[in-house]
């Protein structure tokens, strides 16, 4: 690692202990003297690990000056430094982040305290200069608030874990708490004034945050004239970043993206001002939008799970429990056709086991070759030329997961190594199989085995896909048919043909991010990075860490 210059280096008291404190322009370390010095010369390993700290200056969330809380009054000696621990009478605090359980941040604080007014000026000074230095930490964030997501605790959860967190930072917000479905979609498409903000953050459940990206993906379309009911069209990317605070009944973008469902993790990244970019998968029926995707996509279980619960709602998160046990239950079958356009490219596949971390590589290469090819998001002549696969059948589930889909029911997702920025998505086509087989792939989704090692199970990885429904497919043919001679009779050689393989034209709902579309033939499109969130994807348990300075490497 390369060593960078001092900036500042002071002897300073943390709790009655004198340490040796140092700043430079990425880390803030304080090392206990005495323990250092009574070690000098032996295996000090442990001794200075034990009474040395550190915290990257990216990882500071604030620092104050504190007001005057010593016990010792003042002596009215100059003392460059402080002879006794008793000396020190005037203090800052610093607040940072510290990891605590898998993937939780929580906000810690040490106050340094030193002899001198100006020692104490000067640090805090410095620190705020570095801090100044971030560029990529909001200042500005509009709030939306759903105060019945979940166990209808968002507005609780922001008041008490989120706002104190906001205002320690020194960052200014606009709060909506929103009176009705789509208010906040509404008004993001319509009338906020995103100039004057560095990010939107939504409280609540994956809906709220699918109203979110709604809103702004369509205004981004609309002040760019761009068309969203072209299916062929670039979308324009959304330059503010999206905040989640977990407060839903699912929260699997916020646990994908994170790592957790904390609410005040999540809000620790939005001070810190991560990014992490995510593919956004268009939805159309012909010639018209749908609606856009980020996490599931998915028909017969999935879409039959919602449709229950939405009766259901009033129970809460644990209407998804009961809609599977019922949908389980009723193990229904659904035929049509998928097609599918293949991802080429080094993307890997949904069964590599390369799961989709912070900075990630795959996600970085497709983010290399998105600037490289201008026109990247149109439907090039390639793709065109590009050969579909066509895939017909009777499925108990049709599944297309833009990113893992992890989440605390499943901890590793519907397909766990999808990644949240790569321009494609997992296709898992669940053909018809007997209850036992089913129950045994879902159960698949809770353990360490690998759900799509079942011969009833394919998982492709697309960059666009088309389902049309069997009866669908009919209705086509017999279009085409009755407008020419013998109509009539090839109608009727259809009817019959259903009444031999016993299939009702029984349909489904998809179920997108949680809500049901209102058409089952849809053709699918991924847009490469088209959103980004105050994230940075989960992070890997720091493998070795710096002895003297405690910090991962
Ligand atoms: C035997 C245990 C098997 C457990 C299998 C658990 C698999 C869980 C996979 C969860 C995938 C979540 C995908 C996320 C979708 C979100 O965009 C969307 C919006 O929030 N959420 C849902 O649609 C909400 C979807 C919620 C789905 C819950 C499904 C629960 C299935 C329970 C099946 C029980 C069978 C029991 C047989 C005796
Ligand atoms: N004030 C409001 N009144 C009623 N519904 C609202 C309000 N604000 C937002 N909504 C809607 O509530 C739905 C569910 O919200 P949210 O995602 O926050 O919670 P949830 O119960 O966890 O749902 P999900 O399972 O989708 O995560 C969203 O689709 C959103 O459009
Ligand atoms: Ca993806």
């Amino acid at each position: 690692m390369e060593k960078q210059p001092r900036l500042l280096c002071s002897e300073l008291c943390v709790q009655r202990r004198l340490y040796e404190v140092t700043l430079n322009c990425a880390i803030l370390a304080w090392k206990d003297i005495q323990i250092a010095k009574k070690h000098t010369g032996r295996a000090i390993y442990g001794a200075v690990k034990a009474g040395s700290h550190c915290v990257p200056v990216c990882e500071i969330i604030a620092v104050q000056e504190k007001e005057d809380d010593s016990p010792c009054k003042d002596t009215g000696k100059w003392q460059k430094v402080p002879q006794s621990p008793a000396d020190c009478q005037h203090a800052f605090t610093v607040f940072y982040i510290e990891r605590t359980r898998q993937h939780c941040w929580r906000c810690s604080n040490v106050t340094f305290h030193c002899s001198e007014h100006s020692l104490c000026l000067l640090w805090v000074q410095t620190i705020r200069e570095q801090l100044g230095l971030l560029t990529n930490r909001p200042k500005r964030l509009l709030v939306y608030i759903n105060p019945y997501g979940g166990k209808q605790r968002g507005k609780q959860i922001y008041d008490h874990k989120v706002a104190p967190i906001f205002s320690r930072a020194s960052i200014s917000t606009d709060v909506i708490v929103t009176e009705r479905a789509n208010h906040a979609r509404d008004h993001l498409k319509t009338e906020a004034d995103l100039k004057k903000y560095d990010g939107v953050v939504c409280v609540g459940g994956d809906g709220m945050f699918s109203e979110i990206m709604h809103g702004l993906v369509s205004r981004m379309q609309q002040d760019a004239s761009v068309d969203e009911n072209s299916m062929e069209e670039t979308l324009v990317p959304c330059g503010l970043r999206i905040g989640i605070i977990p407060a839903g009944s699912t929260d699997c973008i916020c646990y994908a993206t994170v790592g957790s469902n904390d609410p005040v993790t999540s809000a620790l990244h939005i001070v810190v001002g991560d990014s992490q970019p995510m593919d956004v998968c268009s939805v159309h029926n012909e010639n018209s939008f749908l609606r856009y995707s980020v996490s599931l996509l998915g028909y017969g279980f999935y879409g039959d799970v919602l449709t229950y619960s939405e009766r259901k709602r009033w129970m809460g998160p644990a209407r998804y429990d009961i809609s599977g046990v019922k949908t389980f239950l009723s193990h229904r079958y659904y035929e049509g056709t998928v097609s599918f356009l293949p991802a080429e490219g080094n993307l890997g596949t949904p069964r590599d086991k390369m799961q989709c971390r912070s900075g990630c590589s795959i996600c970085r290469q497709s983010s290399s070759d998105k600037l490289v090819s201008k026109d990247e998001d149109s439907v090039s002549d390639a793709e065109c030329r590009d050969t579909w696969t066509v895939i017909r059948g009777k499925f108990l589930a049709i599944n297309a997961a833009n990113m893992s889909c992890a989440c605390p029911r499943s901890p590793k997702g519907l397909s766990p190594s999808a990644h949240l920025a790569d321009g494609t998505t997992d296709l898992i086509l669940v053909r018809k199989c007997s209850r036992i087989d089913f129950l045994r792939h879902l159960l698949r989704h809770t353990n360490k085995d690998d759900q799509f090692d079942h011969s009833f199970v394919e998982v492709y990885r697309v960059k666009q896909f088309r389902f049309t429904p069997r009866y669908q497919e009919c209705d086509s043919e017999v279009d085409l048919r009755e407008s020419g001679a013998g109509g009539k009779r090839f109608l009727s050689q259809i009817c019959r043909e259903h009444r031999a393989c016993g299939c009702m034209p029984s349909q489904s709902n998809w179920n997108c991010d949680g809500e049901i579309l209102p058409q089952t033939a849809i053709q699918v499109r991924v847009h490469c990075q088209l959103i980004t969130l105050f994230a940075r994807g989960i992070e890997e348990q720091p493998v070795f860490e710096d002895p003297y300075t405690h910090c991962a490497i």
